[in-house]
């Protein structure tokens, strides 16, 4: 009996072994994807050996595997972000930990000095600021979002995964199918949306330029271009990739604000986004460059997020690098770092440095930077965390953070609270919402990320019907190419022949309101798979 029981703990311990194993191949597997996604290489582009493969059945596997089946992938060296001749930061963990606050949307930070006596408690200040945020959406009609994912239909396998892998032993990879394992249910349409989380930052940052106080604009049009971040701690896993033409809207009235999203290229994979608010309009397009270092990868986007407010002021700015570590071993983690420049075209630009981490660093996801006037003089400095919040103190602190007194700093951002409802993916309440089909969305073009199939069956937890799905659905994305040789353009945004970006050319809500979609194929449905074949 108790030679049985320890035979059997110990073919536990070996399909354990087997199991974690299996799933790191699966994250290099799914490392090498993100890579050639945004290089531009498609899904089937790589050949695993059967090496590599039967590694894997002997309970080994080789670190090289994912250098190597990207062997063709166009690789590019990265612009040196050298921050050596940027303003020096203070590192100012001891100071900010627990910041007496003033909140930020009240006062200008002109009125400082004057307020230096004022203690408040900090939360009583959260309060205040975002009993100032209810103000700004209580102009808007409220609608009832959905507070959690629907509850899965089946339950998680690990089995079905290592049936996948033993039955593609020594294939080319041309043939696998990476299982949904590791996606989110969340297209990266829907995930550029995620940036605009925090859009009440711009509504403040409109008031306050009208009333003619520009510096607290550009403080809180740097509040958040750093809040964008937010979202990405603690996520996992990968956004869908887009087919060429997929689409997203979001008609957020309760938060005074209107989303557009589209796949305008898919060699080399962009999305173009154009969001309105009140008194603002905001667009980019968006491509990454992507490095792989063994054992982490790191993210660089290429091109410029605009920022316009309707009275003409401009900012503009690209984000920073994004590494992703332990892909194949270990915790996986991401964290954003280099230098933030938002360019303005009046009086203030600001520098943002997001701090890299290191092992050591006790207190990581520091944003510190400050904001210059036209001669380059620093009238106000910028500190605290993009997972976390924001705040600023008049004048330029940046070279003495250590002397000065926290009570000055002042509260311009702070991150909402984590959902209750957590799931494996660990999304947002926010992010929750963005896949959601609500009632009044019976109008949506066939290009909708809500409308994918694959998608939604991951929400639902239908994790075979979701790979079959995803399985089609990439068959299809592999006749991108051949579509956009045949002169295929985007629907709704048009590329600047002079700077390459891609503007909204408008139409879509207009479209939306008479539910005429002349022009929108349903790229969700069936296909012609000859088609396919011919392509490659
Ligand atoms: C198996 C492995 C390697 C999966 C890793 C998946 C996750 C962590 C990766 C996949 C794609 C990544 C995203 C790709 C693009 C951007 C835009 C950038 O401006 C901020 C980071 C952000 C939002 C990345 C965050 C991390 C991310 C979500």
């Amino acid at each position: 009996m108790l030679s049985e029981f320890s035979e059997i703990q110990g073919q536990l311990k070996v399909l354990c072994e087997e199991r974690s194993i299996l799933l790191d191949t699966l994250r290099q597997l799914e490392a090498a994807n993100i890579e050639a996604e945004s290089s531009g290489i498609h899904d089937g582009d790589y050949q695993l050996s059967k090496h590599e493969y039967s590694g894997i059945g002997r309970g080994k596997y080789s670190e090289g595997s994912t250098t190597e089946s990207s062997g063709d992938i166009e690789k590019q060296e990265l612009e040196d972000v050298s921050d050596e001749d940027e303003t020096s930061f203070h590192d100012t963990k001891e100071h900010f930990t627990e910041p007496a606050v003033i909140c930020g949307s009240v006062r200008g930070a002109a009125d400082h000095a004057d307020n230096q006596k004022e203690n408040e408690n900090q939360l009583d200040d959260v309060e205040r600021m975002h009993g100032d945020k209810e103000d700004c959406y209580s102009r808007y009609a409220q609608i009832e979002r959905r507070k959690k994912l629907p509850d899965p239909v089946e339950k998680e396998k690990g089995v079905s995964l290592w049936s996948m892998i033993k039955d593609n032993v020594g294939k080319d990879l041309t043939r696998v199918c990476l299982p949904v394992y590791f996606n989110e249910p969340i297209s990266s349409l829907q995930k550029c949306f995620e940036d605009l989380e925090y859009s009440y930052l711009l509504d403040r940052a409109y008031k306050y330029g009208k009333e003619g106080n520009s510096l607290q604009r550009i403080l809180n049009v740097a509040a958040f271009a750093v809040s964008g971040y937010a979202s990405s701690e603690g996520r996992h896993c990968k956004p869908f990739n887009p087919l060429l033409g997929e689409t997203y809207e979001a008609d957020f009235p309760d938060k005074g604000v209107r989303f557009f999203s589209e796949k305008v290229s898919h060699h080399p994979t962009l999305i173009a986004c154009h969001c309105e608010g009140n008194g603002w309009k905001f667009w980019g397009d968006s491509n990454l460059r992507t490095k792989f270092w063994g054992r982490s990868i790191q993210l660089d986007p290429v091109g410029v997020l605009t920022l316009e407010f309707d009275d003409g002021e401009i900012f503009q700015w690209s984000k920073v690098t994004t590494t992703i570590y332990n892909i194949i071993l270990g915790k996986l983690y991401c964290d954003h770092h280099g230098l933030m420049h938002i360019h303005g075209n009046r009086e203030y630009s600001c520098k943002l440095k997001f701090k890299e981490q290191s092992i050591l660093d006790r207190t990581p996801h520091q944003v510190h930077g400050s904001v210059e006037d036209l001669l380059g003089k620093k009238v106000a400095t910028l500190t605290g965390k993009w997972d976390d919040s924001m705040y600023y103190i008049s004048g330029d602190f940046s070279g003495k953070l250590k002397d000065c007194n926290p009570s000055n700093a002042s509260l311009l951002w702070k991150r909402d609270k984590p959902p209750s409802n957590l799931t494996r993916y660990n999304l947002t309440s926010f992010a929750i919402t963005l896949n959601e089909l609500t009632p009044g969305l019976q109008k949506l073009p066939p290009t909708d990320s809500r409308l994918r199939p694959d998608q939604r069956h991951l929400e639902n937890g239908e994790y075979d019907r979701a790979n079959a799905e995803k399985q089609r659905l990439e068959r299809r994305q592999r006749m991108s190419r051949k579509l956009q040789e045949n002169g295929w353009k985007p629907r709704w945004f048009h590329q600047d022949s002079e700077n390459g970006s891609f503007r909204y050319t408008g139409g879509y809500w207009e479209a939306r309101e008479q539910g005429k979609w002349d022009g929108c194929p349903n790229i969700f449905g069936e296909f012609n798979e000859e088609l396919v074949d011919s392509s490659e």
